[in-house]
This record gives C-alpha cells, sequence and structure tokens, in this order.
C-alpha cells in the first residue's frame, strides 16, 4: 500500500457544502457534510432491515471511458452484434429503430443534429466511451436545474490530477469532446475533466458492467463503509436503483454502502477503493490488523523452523511490513501482494471442480487462516457446487457430501456475521444451500431410521426458518426475485408439507 494518503476534502467538496442539502433528503434520512468525506446521508427516523430506503431514476447514463463500437440507444455491444440501423435524427449507429426510444440518448442526439457532428467513420473507436461524460455535460445546456446537481458532485480532481487516469481522461475524452467534436468553446477543461471525475466517483454500473455507468445523485451521496448498514440493486429493465437496508439502522446512524469489494482482504479493498474512489477508508474494520478478529487477511508463516505463527500487518506500519506472531519473520506488502495474486489466479482460473477446490483448500492451509478471504471465496463457491455442478443432482450427494455441505454453509455464515452482517445476498445464497443441505441430510436420516423423528422435526423447523430468511433477502433484491417466487411456489410448500407429515 505504500504511504498513507490522507482525505481532507478539497476546496470542491469544501463548496459543495454551500449546495443545497436539502435536495439530497427524504423523509427516511438527511445528508450532513464532514472534512473527511464530504456530504453522507444519516437515517433520520429508525430503518428497519429490509426496508426500501431509495429509489432513484438516473440523472444521465452513458458507455464508460474507452468503450467501443456500440448502440447509442440501448449500448449493445454493436461488435459482437452488428448495428442494422441508425438514428434517423443524428445518424449515429443503433441496433434497431426500437433504440430511438431511448431516454438516455435525447441530449447527445439533439446536439450531434445541431452541431452536425458524425459519428466515427472507423469501426472500432473509443470515441463512443466520450458519450457518457457528454450527456453529463450537456445538461449545462439544456437542462440547467440537473446541471447544478451533476456539477456539485465529487470528482476528485486534486487526486486524480496526479494520476495516469488524467492523461486517460485528456487523450479519450477531452480531445473527443473539445477538439474532435469541435466543443472547446463550449465546455472549459475543468468542466471536461470534472465530469469525467463526477462518473468515476459517483457511477454506478448497469446492464453490461464494465461498459455502461450511470448517475444517481442520491444514492451517490451515501458514504462508504467495509461494513455496510446498505446495498444497492439496479433493475435491468428500467434501470432504477434500489437501496435497501441490510441491517436495522437506528435514527441518526450513518447509511453506509461498500463501494467494492468488502468480501475481499483489507490490502486488496483499500488498493481497490484508491484506485477508483481515490480515498482511504480508514473504517473499524480496515483499521483492526485481524479485520476485527476474523483473520480474513490473516497469513501462516512460512519460515522453514516456525509455520505456526500469524502473520499481520500492523495498520499504523507505514512501510507496510507483515510480522509473525511467533517467529522474526517478515514478508514485504509486496511479496504479500504477489502471493496473493498468484492464488487468486488460480481460484479465478483453475479450479474447474468440486474435487479441485477441496484440493486447493488443503493447499491453502499452509499459507492462509482457514478464514482468510482466498480459501472463503473457495469455501463459498464450493457451498454452491455441492450437488450442482455440471449437471450433478442435490440428492445424488452422498450422506458425507452433504455434511460437508452443510459444514462450508455454516463456516461462511459465522465470517459473514463478523464482516458483512445482515441481508446480503451472498448470505441468501448460503442460507438455500444450507437449508437444501439440511433437508437431504434429515431425509436420509429419516429413510435410514437412524435418528428420532422428533429431532428430525426440529432439523426441518430449522430449514425452514432458514429457507423463509434466504427468501426476504432474495425478495428485495431485485435480479433474485424470480428465485424467491420460484423457491415460494416449490421448495417452501413442499418443505412445509413434510414438516407437517412428520407427527
Ligand atoms: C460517491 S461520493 C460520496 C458523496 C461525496 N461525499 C460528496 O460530497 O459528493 C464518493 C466520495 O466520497 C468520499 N467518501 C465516501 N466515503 C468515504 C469514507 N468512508 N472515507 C473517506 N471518504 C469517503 C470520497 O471522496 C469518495 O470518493
Amino acid at each position: 500500500m505504500g504511504k498513507k494518503r490522507g482525505n481532507k476534502k478539497g476546496p470542491a467538496a469544501a463548496a459543495a457544502t454551500n449546495q443545497n442539502l436539502k435536495y439530497f433528503e427524504s423523509d427516511l434520512f438527511q445528508c450532513d457534510y464532514s472534512p473527511i468525506c464530504g456530504r453522507f446521508l444519516k437515517a433520520k427516523v429508525d430503518i428497519k432491515k429490509g426496508t426500501l430506503i431509495l429509489k432513484e431514476k438516473p440523472l444521465v447514463a452513458g458507455p464508460k471511458v474507452l468503450s467501443t463500437a456500440l448502440c447509442v440507444g440501448c449500448h449493445a455491444d454493436t461488435l459482437k452484434t452488428p448495428a442494422k440501423s441508425k438514428c434517423t435524427k443524428c445518424g449515429w449507429p443503433m441496433c434497431t429503430s426500437r433504440c430511438e426510444d431511448s431516454p438516455f440518448h435525447k441530449l447527445d442526439c439533439r446536439l450531434f443534429r445541431e452541431k452536425k457532428i458524425d459519428h466515427p467513420a472507423e469501426i472500432i473507436s473509443t470515441d463512443y466511451g466520450a458519450i457518457g461524460i457528454l450527456r453529463g455535460l450537456l445538461l449545462k445546456l439544456y437542462q440547467p436545474q440537473e446541471w447544478k446537481v451533476f456539477s456539485s458532485l465529487e470528482h476528485n480532481n486534486e487526486i486524480r490530477k496526479k494520476l495516469p487516469i488524467w492523461l486517460e481522461n485528456e487523450k479519450y475524452v477531452g480531445k473527443v469532446i473539445r477538439e474532435k467534436w469541435g466543443l472547446s468553446e463550449t465546455f472549459s477543461e475543468e468542466e471536461v475533466y470534472s465530469a469525467c471525475g463526477v462518473y468515476e466517483v459517483n457511477g454506478f454500473e448497469i446492464g453490461d458492467f464494465s461498459k455502461f455507468g450511470a448517475i444517481f445523485p442520491k444514492a451517490s451521496m451515501i458514504a462508504h463503509d467495509c461494513i455496510p448498514n446498505a446495498a444497492h440493486y439496479v433493475n435491468e429493465d428500467d434501470s432504477t436503483l434500489e437501496i435497501h437496508a441490510l441491517l436495522d439502522i437506528p435514527a441518526g446512524t450513518n447509511i453506509t454502502m461498500c463501494y467494492d469489494c468488502s468480501l475481499k482482504g483489507t490490502n486488496v479493498r483499500q488498493r481497490t477503493l484508491f484506485k477508483t474512489k481515490y480515498f482511504t477508508c480508514k473504517c473499524t474494520r480496515c483499521m483492526s490488523p485481524t479485520e476485527l478478529g476474523s483473520n480474513f487477511s490473516t497469513l501462516i508463516c512460512t519460515a522453514n523452523n516456525c509455520k505456526k505463527g500469524q502473520l499481520l500487518k500492523k495498520t499504523e506500519d507505514d512501510e507496510g511490513i507483515w510480522k509473525c506472531s511467533r517467529c522474526p519473520f517478515t514478508m514485504t506488502d509486496e511479496a504479500v501482494d504477489k502471493l496473493l495474486g498468484k492464488y487468486q489466479a488460480t481460484v479465478n482460473k483453475s479450479l474447474p471442480n468440486v474435487k479441485a477446490q477441496e484440493e486447493f483448500l488443503q493447499e491453502c492451509k499452509s499459507v492462509f487462516h482457514p478464514n482468510h478471504y482466498i480459501p472463503l471465496e473457495v469455501k463459498f463457491n464450493l457451498c454452491m457446487a455441492y450437488g450442482r455442478e455440471n449437471g450433478y443432482k442435490l440428492h445424488e450427494l452422498s450422506q458425507q457430501e452433504a455434511y460437508r455441505k452443510l459444514e462450508l454453509c455454516h463456516e461462511v455464515l459465522k465470517a459473514l456475521d463478523l464482516l458483512t452482517p445482515g441481508m446480503t445476498v451472498v448470505r441468501g445464497n448460503i442460507l438455500y444451500e444450507l437449508q437444501a443441505a439440511e433437508v437431504l441430510i434429515c431425509r436420509n436420516l429419516l429413510e435410514s431410521g437412524k435418528c428420532s423423528k422428533a429431532l428430525i422435526k426440529r432439523r426441518v423447523q430449522n430449514a425452514l426458518k432458514t429457507l423463509v430468511e434466504a427468501i426476504q433477502i432474495f425478495e428485495i433484491c431485485d435480479p433474485m426475485k424470480m428465485l424467491a417466487e420460484n423457491a415460494k411456489a416449490t421448495t417452501l410448500i413442499e418443505l412445509k408439507g413434510w414438516l407437517n407429515s412428520l407427527k
């Protein structure tokens, strides 16, 4: 991680306090300001977990910087599915004439028409990636009220200016908008770079994750925390964003989201947050070397005469040295990152089945604490894979495999309870798999006659509760709503029926 980076807000954020904070308020929350994280949202009343805190339509949305060849209406990749049509008004490429109705294309369509700006002649052009930023800038010309909101959003220019991203913005956005499209009189350099920053710092990814970003001003006021109490989901059909409470949020408490990778270790989270949002998180989890006792980043000492001690980084240690708890062995941050990168690459690419994942977990034992995020990710994958992968069915699991699935689900849940408690989708998935394993075990036990009916009934009652909790989580998460409906219509009814028959 190298040197600590200060988070003190610069003039842009200070100026933002002069903006009408009321714009960002609702019955449930108010907007406040701190010199460390700028504006943030705070609960006005007690908010119960599962509550819909906010539902918002995008202020603007468009392709992300560096996107190539796409439909300017629906943003489909026209390299994969060639554009068959053109916008009848501005002539830019579109999949079909239906894409012309896209609300996102209105402002750029008007400008391209008025200024006679033609689409790039080349099939592959990164100019398309400047359209998202242009759409933000066009609020200045066509929607001044919305421009006030857009231009008040945090851009972190003071930090971005010193990073390679600034040159990338200049090459792929500044030059395209101001020089190629001839808009240097219309938009100053400062405005273009600030709009780039607003997208980077506040943008939510929707649709094809790598290509399409949107600005939801109210949601973007929510501060980051590595143990968040709220989460967002985007409805892909109408691009609305919903924020739900993952936990009970008492009145006066900050509403927080995890901007990225809550299920990674501190080194990875901090690096990603700085790279994408330009700040260093100082939440309680980041400040705790053991990540609040979870050992999510803890390594096992590999020194020949030790192999037992735990390797931790003291967060106040500027040099980023990892020290063994039992011997003088140390590792640098760079060496740790290299090690993590190597194991993460294996997890991402070369564990094709349950057997390979179980073997990998054995290998991990000499390097990582059992709760380290890398073995934990594999354990999560295994929870989902046992009885599901490659066409092999849940009821085909042996009793031993079902117990293994159950054990893994409990292990993962324990870590989630510490680090991402509440109604997260990950928790919903694990609960769903846990009840499935438990029900299978109970059916086998009943058949074998090795367990009393009363005990089996108690276990099935618990499995039912677990299933209900999983369904409640899926119901608030847009991409999982269908699964919730299916589970209610089938699994839940079957389980209740079975429980009734266990008299
Ligand atoms: C999406 S914006 C949040 C709204 C912003 N605070 C504002 O006033 O417009 C994200 C930026 O807010 C700041 N921020 C959010 N959470 C933070 C935290 N936990 N610690 C420090 N800065 C934070 C960072 O500058 C980050 O890049």
